[in-house]
């Protein structure tokens, strides 16, 4: 029977290879001209959107079919493809459609109107299974498609992460498609699935909604190491318009130059900063009294109440440099009615003096040529404007606007700030005289800590000049990465809970409508705040405006090792229970006790059997921080990593090297739950005595 349905389905996969390749043809040959207008440019970038999709579609193009109760027939795959006949049912499903969503959800309780589910299992262009799932029998164990998920689950691993269209579970389908008009937090322990929700999601939402794709999409990941693990997801779910950055990289042109100390992290990490550094950048701006210019030789006074009532309505609402772009040209107004008016007294006055000697030579007032009383040449309106566009261009009064209110530099202004102990009292009293201390004592590079708060002081002092957009054309996410100031359409934070509250602030910059997607597990939580809860952790930016999710089932870590992590969750603090493994691997966790002076050598040892038993596939090494380098030098081919490095990465055996160690780093506890849950098949311990 199976292989009758091999047969079938590498006949339908024949068909939608065929038609993907005519289409593609058709697109090809339509994006071969240039586009005349932006209507025709926007059209064309949709069309090379399309056929860029449909070139990347060819592995697992059909994975899925839903056979409905009343006898119809569909397939989902990874694109969506017509038949020729445009009003005809398609003939292959989008997965990202309304329609396909059955084959993520229905169940034999909920069957949404499916008699049967099947997945489709293939190779480049051919089919190699079929598991198929009737759902009008008793009910199972609740997961989606179990025999595919297992196949897959248990396959090696590379190195890379890898798409999973095929076999989303339920809970997780459910987050994809959540709406994404406000925060939504999802919280779920090792190995659920956190990092693909996240990503799927960025390719669902991609697809649905237009705007997103226009605004390009920001991925935050932890680290470097991170984003390249995850780097190939996106682009092999054909979406380009996405950023992915971590916090430290999110502001062109800066770097982080040197680490900080848990102490430093913490600090600069608070909400504090926020306001601190609204009053700072107050502070500079110029206080109002009168102002005194020369134009044309002459001197004129600006009153101070005129200074003082420019000076609020060009504040009001707005960054430092843009209030200063808006004074400045009510200055230029001023000083040009400032100019006629004076050019008009001095001609009264002139006039006045001559009727005078005209009295005193006992002639009548009456208008003598060219001295009439209708005062000839007053400045009209337009040539009042002209004035005042003279005044905008002159350099002498470009130079003295800058003197008055300089433009300022970001960087500049936060290392005269953080290097002030007396500035930083003033504006962040919340700081103790030790904590100022400690600050102002930090070298001048830039750490971690500081990013944020860079940020922070970049967008209150705003651009200098208006119009520093990059010309039209080109991938979105371009522009985007380019941009400090660009607003995206959805931000996707993976890794969420080490956020800090000022790296919050910095995400909701980014994404003022706030459709934010933060994932995470708060009790991976290693970095140096202090939260413990979600609601903590979120309070400062979010208040309590953000909607919970959570995933309950580990796909990645055996059942075998997730037994392990009880105690340690424990004593971690979490008031969580860890999620429920959905496999077991057969192997039990070993443990293998070494003096000091053995475990490098162990070490190569255990490295090196652990590599010859998962050949093909892949083996890391979690150790102390102390010990990381010592390790690195003897043990090669192999990735050595401190327990924060190896956030989020997995790998088929981890080789956990002095576990108490680890425990007895800074959130060792939470650092540790994080070591162990690494492993998708193998997991051994090495740990040293005396
Ligand atoms: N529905 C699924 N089908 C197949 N594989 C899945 C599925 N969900 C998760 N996985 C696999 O489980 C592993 C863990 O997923 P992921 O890294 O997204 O979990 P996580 O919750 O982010 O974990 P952690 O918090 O430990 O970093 C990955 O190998 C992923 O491909």
């Amino acid at each position: 029977m199976h292989r009758n349905a091999v047969h079938e389905e590498q006949e339908f996969l024949d068909l939608a290879t065929a038609r993907r390749a005519e289409l593609a043809d058709l697109l090809r040959a339509e994006l071969s001209h240039d586009a005349t207008d932006a209507l025709e440019q926007s059209r064309l970038r949709m069309l090379r959107r399309r056929h860029e999709e449909l070139l990347r579609a060819s592995e697992g193009l059909v994975f899925g079919r839903l056979d409905g109760a009343d006898g119809s027939v569909r397939h989902v795959g990874r694109v969506g493809l017509r038949d020729d006949d445009e009003s005809a049912e398609p003939l292959l499903l989008d997965w990202r459609a309304p329609a396909a969503r059955p084959f993520y959800t229905a169940t034999a309780v909920d069957r949404q109107g499916l008699a049967r589910r099947r997945h489709i299992r293939t190779t480049g262009s051919v089919v190699i299974g079929v598991d198929d799932e009737p759902l009008d029998g008793a009910a199972t164990a609740g997961l989606v498609g179990e025999g595919a998920l297992l196949a897959a689950l248990g396959e090696r691993r590379t190195g890379h992460m890898s798409t999973v269209i095929a076999t989303l579970q339920r809970e997780q389908d459910d987050i994809i498609r959540a709406a994404a008009t406000g925060p939504l937090i999802v919280q779920g322990g090792p190995g659920t699935g956190k990092t693909v929700v996240a990503l799927h999601r960025v390719a669902y939402l991609l697809f649905t909604h237009q705007r997103m794709a226009d605004q390009a999409v920001l991925v935050l990941g932890p680290s470097p190491r991170f984003l390249d693990y995850i780097g190939q997801v996106l682009p092999a779910l054909g979406e380009t318009a996405v950023v992915s950055a971590t916090c430290d990289t999110l502001l062109p042109g800066v770097r982080v130059g040197r680490e900080e100390s848990r102490r430093l992290a913490e600090i600069k990490g608070r909400a504090l900063w926020q306001p601190a550094l609204e009053r700072y950048v107050t502070s500079l701006l110029p206080g109002a009294g009168k102002l005194k210019l020369r134009w044309d030789g002459e001197f004129h006074v600006i009153a101070a109440a005129t200074v003082a009532q420019a000076l609020a309505s060009a504040v009001r609402g707005r960054s430092y440099h843009r209030a200063r772009t808006v004074f400045a040209e009510q200055l230029h107004q001023i000083l040009a009615a400032a100019v006629a008016e004076q050019r008009e007294t001095l001609l009264e006055q002139m006039e006045e003096g001559y009727e005078d000697i005209l009295a005193r030579f006992g002639k009548a007032s009456e208008p003598a040529d060219g001295h009439g009383s209708d005062v000839d040449g007053v400045l009209s309106e337009e040539e009042v404007e002209e004035l005042r566009d003279r005044i905008a261009d002159s350099p002498a009064i470009a130079r003295f606007v800058e003197a008055w209110w300089p433009t300022r530099d970001p960087q500049q202004a936060l290392r005269d700030l953080l290097a002030d102990p007396a500035r930083l009292a003033r504006f962040a009293p919340e700081l103790s005289p030790e904590e100022i201390a400690a600050v102002t004592a930090e070298p001048p590079s830039w750490s971690s800590g500081d990013i944020p708060l860079l940020d922070a002081v970049a967008d209150l002092l705003g651009e200098v000049a208006a119009g520093t957009a990059s010309p039209p054309g080109g991938p979105v996410a371009e522009h985007a990465r380019r941009q400090r100031g660009w607003v995206y359409g959805h931000v996707v934070i993976d890794e969420a809970q080490e956020l800090s509250e000022m790296q919050w602030q910095m995400v909701l910059r980014r994404c003022p409508s706030r459709s934010i997607t933060a994932v995470g597990d708060i009790d991976q939580a290693e970095a140096a705040h202090r939260h413990t809860s979600w609601a903590q952790a979120v309070e400062a930016a979010l208040g309590d405006r953000w909607t919970a999710a959570e995933l309950t089932v580990c796909y990645r870590t055996p059942r075998e090792v997730m037994d392990l992590t009880g105690p340690v969750l424990a004593r971690a603090g979490s008031h969580n229970t860890p999620p429920r493994a959905v496999r077991s691997s057969g192997i039990a966790p070993w443990r293998l006790t070494v003096t000091v002076d053995e475990l490098a050598g162990a070490a190569a040892e255990a490295v090196h059997e652990l590599r010859r038993r998962w050949e093909g596939g892949t083996v890391g090494v979690v150790a102390p921080a102390a010990r990381v380098e010592e390790l690195q030098a003897v043990l090669t081919g192999v990735p050595v990593l401190t327990a924060t490095q190896a956030k989020g990465l997995e790998w088929d055996a981890t080789l956990l090297i002095d576990p108490d160690g680890i425990a007895a780093e800074p959130r060792g506890w939470n650092g540790l739950y994080v070591a162990l849950t690494r492993c998708t098949q193998e997991l051994g311990r090495l740990v040293p005595t005396g």
